[in-house]
């Protein structure tokens, strides 16, 4: 995969900065072109990894029930403007044949998918595809609430508005009962 141009960054964040009207060589922000790239490297920093990657380790660990890993912190930003949008996933699977992966793996997996110019339905289908193709699982369902800067601080200005997505695959598509209780364990206080 290939790495950031963060030269390419830096001559961009120049344009925009005298397009705007300011003076990219004025003290202040003098250094702003390369503050930026060095963040755009670390925002975007999941485009040069493979978020199934991390599901690999896997435990021979007989549990074939739920497991739930709730209100992983990410903060990506929005592929239409480049703006963040922040907020929590839910990652539940039922494991299959003892494929059972580290839970940090669960809050990795959206960490790489998220640090890439995303769409938050992408991101959630991202997740749990990448956990039915590497842990083959009974079933999985992602779920994610975010706010959008796009959507607060531009445009429409609804701040505190929540979008909410969900992606179900597997035995979890058919069982009704199975996906309230996820929803009920995230949404407990407990
Ligand atoms: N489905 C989806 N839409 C998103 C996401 N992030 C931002 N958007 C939306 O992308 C849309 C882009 O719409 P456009 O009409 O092309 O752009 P725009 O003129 O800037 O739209 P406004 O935000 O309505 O001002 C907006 O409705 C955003 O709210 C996301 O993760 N998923
Ligand atoms: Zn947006």
């Amino acid at each position: 995969m290939n790495e950031v141009n963060l030269e390419k960054i830096e001559q961009a964040v120049r344009l925009i900065l005298e397009a705007i009207g300011d003076d990219p060589n004025r003290e202040g922000i003098y250094e702003t072109p390369k503050r930026v790239a060095k963040m755009y490297a670390e925002v975007f920093s999941g485009m040069r990894q493979d978020e199934k990657a991390h599901l690999h380790k896997v435990f021979g660990e007989d549990h074939e029930e739920l497991v739930l890993v709730k209100d992983i912190p990410f903060h990506s930003m929005c592929e239409h403007h480049l703006l963040p949008f922040y907020g929590v996933a839910h990652v539940a699977y039922i494991p299959r044949n003892g494929r059972v992966t580290g839970l940090s793996k669960l809050a990795r997996t959206v960490e790489t998918v998220a640090k890439r110019p995303q769409l938050q339905e992408r991101i959630t289908a991202s997740v749990v595809d990448a956990i039915m193709d590497v842990l083959q699982p009974h079933g999985a369902m992602v779920v994610v609430e975010a706010e959008h800067m796009c959507m607060s601080m531009r445009g429409v200005r609804k701040p505190g508005s929540k979008t909410v997505t969900t992606a179900v695959r597997g035995s979890l598509k058919e069982d009704v009962q199975g996906r309230n209780e996820i929803l009920a364990m995230i949404h407990s206080s407990k």
